[in-house]
């Protein structure tokens, strides 16, 4: 039998006693764990009745979840899970299970991991590497490929979350009405060489390309660029100059060679500076997006992602757009801030979004290169901050897309993201359409692992302040909760925190907090389950439950003792949203 500590609220109330709260410091002191929860005068103690009967350890026959993550010695134990939930199990899947099993609860990865689908990766078996290989969200980007094609992927991943008890989410991300290149009519590449004078034109093409000349999307294209515009492809990878300008066609000179990629971004400066009023005028959402979108919802993806957003304005009108046709409304909108509007307005964007993600390669374009690390550690600070996950996006492991091995400087780069303790980092090239899918990704889960690592041995806790977010007093009441839990998990050494959650939003408060140990994650629907696989240390499972958080408590321990996921020994909290409450417990 084990004794339990509650410390109860219920909404609607106040706080019954501030005094509990300085009560708990005396013992909330850094150095001591494992003592056995005994007496504590001041804090209601009752012996709770998580001792179990035998009955309760009869082997549960599934048990699947996946935070994922594991090396290839794990590979072996991606086994099938059996695909049936019933009221008495619990879904986790094999990888994250052997993960806790073999490294033990804190040091399994925190940081999550979104792989972009492309030829390289697009089928079953890729797939499958990369979710063994710790892929938490696949994302497609619908700049390239046919809605078929994406449909099947989506196919795919969910019947792989299926068959083999994943929780792999998957995140659409729109094209948005940027300028971009044409397809180059077929090439994976093509070379501009310095001084080679090429046509950048509107005009439509049939099957044959004149040599050396790029179809541009936007048709006010050449009455826009004026001679002497500098004219950048992909932030600056090729550069040319504009020469001359005949009717639909405009002349430009090489002066920075190098190869031009299928639809890639194209951006043009005039003294110095970018020239966008034209884009300022752009829907942020194009009459191609919305249907991108249309189809996102029938598929019922996870999260949508919005390129080039300028103002919180059209995020709250995707998600009307989305509250009002899909069935459950649970898709999560996320802001890539990726232009200078999206930085002007930052923290209303946020605010109205789900997420965000660092979508650095267009930022670069648009930003002078030296300010993008900064813009990077303001948009996680204010994504934090406000509660929001963040993904840091693009050219982290570059060169992996034509090498086995990142440079030392791409290793650092991940490095600071993972520092800056960013829900989520993503492979864009990497995974789409190179060559070392597999070992990129797992270059971002040994260095996650490491930084995590260092990060709780240098015990550097950091001195962000967390402004509160709640709207409602009750929403106070769940952040304050949330709060202490994650200081007393950290303070009392626990091994995991457990949270019920219907929604998500407590499970979202304490990985905010991002405590040193991992965050199980317990919600009845699958769709929650997988959103919150982008959040940073929660590792989300599926399990029906009731309000009554000491049945749910006895169901979860004998679930996973049965699968030896927990042992007598081991310290839990556990927090819920039905019932506002702190509870520690010292596993029988
Ligand atoms: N669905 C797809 N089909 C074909 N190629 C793709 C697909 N998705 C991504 N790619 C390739 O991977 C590259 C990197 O992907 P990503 O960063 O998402 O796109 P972009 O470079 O357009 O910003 C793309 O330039 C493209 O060559
Ligand atoms: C992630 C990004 O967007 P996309 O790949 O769609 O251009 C980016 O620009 O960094
Ligand atoms: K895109
Ligand atoms: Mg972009």
């Amino acid at each position: 039998m084990s004794q339990s500590l509650q410390l109860s609220t219920s909404c609607g109330r106040s706080l019954p006693n501030h005094r509990s709260h300085s009560d708990l410091k005396q013992f909330l002191l850094p150095g001591r764990r494992r003592f056995p929860v005994t007496a504590f005068p001041n804090l209601a103690i009752r012996a709770s009745s998580s001792s179990s009967s035998s009955s309760d350890l009869e082997p549960s026959p599934v048990l699947v979840s996946h935070n994922g993550g594991a090396g290839g010695a794990l590979a072996a134990a991606a086994v099938p899970a059996a695909t049936v939930s019933d009221s008495s199990s619990i879904e986790v899947d094999a990888v994250t299970e052997a993960e806790l099993k073999e490294n033990g609860f804190r040091s399994t990865r925190k940081t999550k991991l979104v792989c972009t689908i492309g030829p390289a990766t697009c089928g079953f078996e890729q797939l499958e590497a990369l979710a063994v290989g710790g892929m938490n969200v696949a994302r497609i980007n619908m700049c390239h490929g046919t809605r078929e094609w994406h449909r099947r992927v989506i196919e795919r991943v969910r019947r792989l979350n299926e068959d083999k008890g994943y929780a792999v989410a998957i995140m659409m991300d729109t094209e948005g009405s940027e300028i971009h290149m044409g397809d180059l009519g077929g090439a994976s590449s093509v070379k501009a060489e310095d001084g080679e004078v090429w046509t950048f034109s509107v005009r439509a093409f049939d099957s044959t390309q004149p040599e050396r000349t790029i179809n541009v999307n936007y048709d006010g294209f050449a009455e826009d660029v004026k001679v002497g515009d500098e004219l950048l492809v992909d932030g600056g990878m090729v550069r040319f100059e504009v020469i001359e300008k005949i009717g639909p066609d405009v002349k430009c000179l090489c002066t920075d060679p190098g190869l031009l990629l299928p639809r890639a971004n194209l951006t043009f400066w005039r003294d110095g500076s970018l020239v966008r009023e034209r884009n300022a005028m752009l829907p942020t959402i194009s009459p191609k997006d919305w249907l991108d979108i249309d189809f996102g919802i029938a598929e019922g993806v996870d999260f949508i992602a919005i390129s080039f957003v300028k103002s919180a304005e059209v995020i709250n009108h995707l998600k009307s757009y989305i509250a009002a046709r899909s069935r459950d409304s649970d898709i999560a909108v996320i802001a890539k801030i990726e232009s200078i509007d999206s930085l002007k307005n930052l923290e209303e964007i946020i605010q109205a979004s789900d997420g965000a993600m660092v979508a650095r390669g267009d930022l670069g374009a648009q930003i002078p290169l030296e300010q993008v690390p900064a813009a990077q550690q303001k948009i996680v600070q204010v994504c934090r901050q406000l509660n929001k996950p963040v993904i840091v996006a693009s050219q982290l492991l570059e060169s992996m897309i034509e090498y086995p091995t990142p440079t030392r400087a791409e290793v650092a780069d991940v490095s600071e993201a993972v520092r800056q303790r960013a829900d989520a980092l993503m492979l864009s090239g990497e995974s789409a359409m190179g060559q070392y899918p597999e070992k990129a990704l797992a270059v971002l889960r040994s260095v996650s692992l490491r930084i995590e690592k260092w990060w709780r041995d240098e015990k550097r806790h950091e001195p962000m302040e967390l402004p509160e977010v709640g709207s409602s007093f009750s929403d106070s009441i769940s952040e304050e909760i949330c709060n202490s839990a994650a200081k007393m998990a950290n303070n009392l050494e626990v091994d995991a925190l457990f949270v019920y959650t219907k929604t998500g939003h407590m499970a979202s408060l304490l990985s905010r907090c991002r405590p040193d140990c991992p965050i199980f994650a317990f919600t009845s629907t699958t769709s929650v389950r997988r959103r919150l696989n982008l959040q940073w240390g929660l590792i989300p499972f599926r399990l029906s439950f009731s309000d009554d958080m000491e049945s749910n408590l006895n169901k979860t321990l004998s679930l996973l003792k049965a699968r030896n996921l927990i042992k007598s020994g081991d310290l839990v909290i556990a927090v819920s949203d039905m019932l506002q409450s702190i509870q520690v417990m010292n596993i029988p």
